[in-house]
């Protein structure tokens, strides 16, 4: 007998029971679709081949689902039997028949490595990658300079200017809910904000919406692995995200132009400060969702507002006005909605002019003081979520909000 949360038991036979069979048969057909896909897209990675060599790879993962071409099915090919190699070691699985061309072409693809060691595997991976990206890159290198719009972001729009650097992010028209795209594209702008010569990075919403949190969507998004697998991949990008918030160096600062749900709320314990529109509403329906606190914010929340108001939004899910997010110490300042863009970017650029070192060393020394066991809350709260997606609770959710846009 499956235990009653794995993708085979009752949740997933409601699914497929309910008003949204259709998007079940939709999920179905992906995962035994024949398209070839690149395989940055399966977030999974090997967990014994740690440091820094790593992090090249998976960053170079990232970067594949950022090229502005399609690099043909060639390149595409040796990409997957490079990842394989990489995560695998040498094809171990038989070869398709002879009809199933696509699996064929990848299985020899892989075979064609042979015994190539993993670690070189994983070096040709990150080569590969980058003279792809390079070469994507240099099509916009022409571009005026006063455009200062950094290339390379589809969700997101980096921009860098007075020692500012912007980071907005750009799906209105679905109030800037958070893709898998997005979650990588906001890695990534952040580790290169984390370099750059800006004093200060925002993280701002384009259109109405600050974000609607996590787009319900990439819950549809099942590999041929399974459910399972879908689940430990978004506990991994979910970690990796909060992680590269726990360690952005700079003074860091959240403007909040409008509604903030879900993990866009929660990560705001991270951020230095947090100015708000007085249209801004903060909402965690975890609860409503069958899902629980994540972002650090099961220990920023009740270290911000006591444990007593933070239980009322973690657990109950109550939305806070922006004034009463500032009461209670999650928004540092709010403002009227007429004035806020032009109030908020006056005083950041002047706290912009203040001298770089002592603000970025004043931020470490306020940050290392619970760096790690911010890194072991956001492990623990990933992992919790990672069995909470498979739940009943969790995928009814999710079903209601597509087969009714079910308003929470
Ligand atoms: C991998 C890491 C995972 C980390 C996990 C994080 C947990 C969370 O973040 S939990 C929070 C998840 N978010 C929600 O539950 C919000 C769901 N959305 C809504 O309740 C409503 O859309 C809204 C209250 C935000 C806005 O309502 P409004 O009536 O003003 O606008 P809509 O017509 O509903 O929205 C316009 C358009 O945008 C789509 N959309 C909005 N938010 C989401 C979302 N979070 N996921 C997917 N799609 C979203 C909405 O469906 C509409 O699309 P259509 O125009 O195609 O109908």
């Amino acid at each position: 007998m499956p235990p009653q949360n794995s993708a085979h038991g009752p949740p997933f036979r409601v699914a497929m029971a309910g008003v949204v069979g259709r998007l079940i048969r939709c999920w179905c057909r992906r995962a035994v679709g024949g398209s070839l896909k690149v395989p940055a897209l399966q977030l999974h990675v090997s967990k014994t081949a740690m440091g820094a060599s790593q992090k090249d790879f998976e960053n170079a993962m990232n970067q594949v689902k950022l090229l502005k071409e399609d690099p043909g099915n060639e390149v595409k090919l040796k990409l997957y039997a490079l990842y394989k190699q990489a995560t695998e070691g040498p094809c171990n699985t038989p070869k398709p028949g002879v009809f199933d061309l696509i699996n064929k072409a990848k299985w020899e693809a892989w075979n064609a490595l042979g015994s190539l060691p993993k670690e070189t595997a994983r070096q040709n991976y990150v080569d590969l990658v980058s003279g792809l990206s390079s070469s994507s890159d240099s099509s916009s290198q022409g571009k005026p300079e006063a455009e200062r719009k950094q290339a390379g972001y589809e969700t997101v729009v980096m921009t860098s200017e007075e020692g500012i650097t912007k980071i907005m992010l750009n799906r209105p028209a679905k109030k800037n809910a958070l893709t898998e795209q997005m979650y990588q594209e906001i890695i990534l702008a952040l580790e290169a904000a984390s370099k750059d010569d800006s004093a200060i990075t925002v993280l701002t919403g384009n259109g109405d919406y600050y974000s609607s949190g996590n787009d319900l969507t990439n819950f549809t998004n099942i590999p041929p692995e399974g459910v399972e697998a879908k689940a430990k991949n978004s506990a991994i990008l979910l970690r990796n995200f909060v992680g590269s918030f726990i360690d952005f160096p700079k003074p860091l600062v959240a403007v909040v132009n409008g509604p903030a749900v879900g993990i866009s709320v929660t990560v705001l314990g991270l951020f230095d400060l947090v100015y708000a529109t007085d249209r801004a509403t903060f909402h965690t329906p975890f609860s409503h969702l069958g899902q629980t606190p994540e972002g650090c914010s099961s220990y920023t929340f009740p270290k911000i507002m006591g444990p007593a108001k933070a239980a009322e939004m973690l657990i109950f899910g109550k939305k806070l006005t922006a004034g009463e997010a500032c009461a209670q110490g999650l928004v540092t300042e709010v403002f009227p909605d007429s004035s806020f863009q032009k109030e908020v970017w006056t005083r950041l650029k002047a706290y912009s002019k203040l001298p770089q070192n002592a603000m970025r060393i004043s931020k470490q020394i306020i940050r290392s003081q619970e760096k790690e066991k911010l890194h072991a809350i956001n492990a623990k709260e990933s992992s919790i979520l990672q069995e909470r997606w498979l739940s009943s609770e969790c995928m009814n959710a999710i079903m209601n909000f597509f087969s009714q846009k079910a308003k929470l």
